[in-house]
């Protein structure tokens, strides 16, 4: 069984999927995003998940996906925004190096795109975002090990912030 080396955390347009993938490049190492290995294990995008078959439908595949990662990735594992929702994925998250990429809501709205059809966001695209921002606030820092703003720090720049926080057994150093 093999464990990731950084688990990143964080709400939607945090950076996840991005410094995700410059951390794995940097590292040598494989990525996994769970949002997209949901859309190829359901064979289909996130947003058809949400309005074919349900946000509870769509969590617990999330969860299963994102459980299994903990356990079976060895790489750098990137999480949808809503994952840490579940208790189980929040359970499982105990004893990982959980990156928690924070974000201010300016720019969290300038990325997302706030004219996107996001499920979540339906409706009131930027009230929603920052209700969402606000009510998971307290959960991200709860289960983060290590906070880098990706507000503050450029994409390089967050990496580099990462590795120099991992456990030293695993930045090369140890
Ligand atoms: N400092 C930064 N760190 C990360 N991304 C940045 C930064 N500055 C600008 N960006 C841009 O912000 C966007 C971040 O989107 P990304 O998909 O990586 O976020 P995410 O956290 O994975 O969101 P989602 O919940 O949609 O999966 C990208 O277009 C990226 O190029
Ligand atoms: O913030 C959320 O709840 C979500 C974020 C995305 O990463 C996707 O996992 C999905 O759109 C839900
Ligand atoms: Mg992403």
């Amino acid at each position: 069984m093999s464990r990731p080396i950084a688990v990143l955390i964080g709400s939607p347009g945090s950076g996840k999927s991005t410094v995700g993938a410059a951390l794995a490049a940097r590292l040598g190492a494989p990525l996994v995003d769970t949002d997209a290995e949901i859309e190829t294990r359901a064979g289909k995008p996130i947003g058809d998940i949400f309005v074919e078959d349900g946000e509870p439908a769509f969590r617990e595949l999330e969860r299963a996906v994102v459980v299994e990662a903990l356990t079976g990735h060895p790489g750098v594992l990137a999480l949808g925004g809503g994952a840490v929702l579940h208790p189980d994925t929040r359970a499982a998250l105990a004893g990982h190096h959980v990156v928690y990429l924070q974000v201010e809501f300016a720019d969290a709205a300038k990325r997302v795109g706030l004219d996107q059809a996001r499920p979540l966001l339906l409706g009131n695209p930027r009230a929603r975002l920052k209700a969402l921002l606000e009510e998971r606030l307290p959960i991200y820092e709860s289960l983060a090990t290590v906070t880098v703003s990706t507000s503050t720090h450029r994409v390089e720049e967050a990496v580099e912030e990462i590795v120099a926080r991992l456990p030293a057994a695993r930045n090369g150093e140890g």
